[in-house]
């Protein structure tokens, strides 16, 4: 049965591909991950279908600009209807506090579910030594929990971060704060570019709402019964 926790990311670049993986999946996904590859290959009728096909959406397009064009993009995107979208930390006060502006507003004069902002903090391909050569001049752990604090305080909704901050998150931004963690592999998984990841069970524990699990099982050799494995292994958390 589908667990709202997991969010499958589907890193493929048609349509057609999208569509094959969901019905692959079928009940056992109810949470997809449209992201940058997909978007921009075959646009918002990624989401029009996934939507049809009564699944929940998070569209990840990572918005970073000024605050006028953030706010802007965010209103198109709530017209889509998606139930999660990513924008930049890093973006600052000002153009987290648009966006939240934005989709309340947008999705109010809809009449419709207003979409749920998640900051981005720091991407989950890096570590320590590649923190330090963008400037990082504290811990990846102290720059996420600042991010974080600011995302709150800006209206967000929730971050984007890796499993090993959810704990301290979750302890500063309370029970209702989302917390989506990339950078999840299973045992029987490969880290590929993945420099900060944990098991799924892990990621639960210390404190994640939802989990974004791509290759894990979407190049599984048999995607069905990977995603299989990792329900069965959060069952219990
Ligand atoms: O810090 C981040 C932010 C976003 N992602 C996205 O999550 C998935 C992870 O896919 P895997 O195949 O499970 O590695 C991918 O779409 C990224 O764009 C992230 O990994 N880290």
């Amino acid at each position: 049965m589908a667990d709202d926790r997991i969010i499958t990311a589907l890193d493929v670049h048609s349509l057609e591909d999208m569509k094959r993986l969901v019905e692959t999946l079928g009940d056992r996904i109810s949470f997809y991950k449209v992201g940058m590859e997909l978007f921009y290959s075959a646009g918002p009728d990624t989401v029009r279908y996934l939507k049809e096909q009564g699944k929940h959406v998070f569209l990840d397009l990572k918005l970073h600009d000024i605050p006028n064009t953030v706010a802007q993009s965010v209103r198109a995107l709530t017209r889509l209807g998606v139930d999660l979208m990513t924008l930049h930390g890093m973006g600052g006060r000002s153009m987290m506090e648009a966006a939240a502006a934005a989709a309340r507003e947008e999705s109010a004069r809809l009449q419709i579910a207003r979409p749920r902002l998640l900051a981005v903090t720091i991407l989950t391909s890096i570590d320590e030594t590649a923190w330090r050569e963008v400037g990082g001049a504290c811990s990846i752990a102290e720059e996420v929990k600042k991010l974080a604090a600011l995302a709150k305080e800006s209206g967000i909704d929730g971050t984007v971060s890796s499993p090993y901050e959810a704990r301290e998150i979750r302890e500063m931004n309370g029970p209702d704060f989302l917390i989506v963690t990339p950078g999840i592999r299973p045992s029987f998984a490969v880290a590929d570019d993945q420099k900060r990841f944990t098991t799924p069970s892990q990621a639960l524990h210390d404190g994640a709402s939802h989990l974004v699990i791509g290759r894990p099982i979407t190049k599984a050799a048999d995607p069905a019964c990977a995603a299989d494995k990792i329900l069965e292994e959060i069952q219990e958390v």
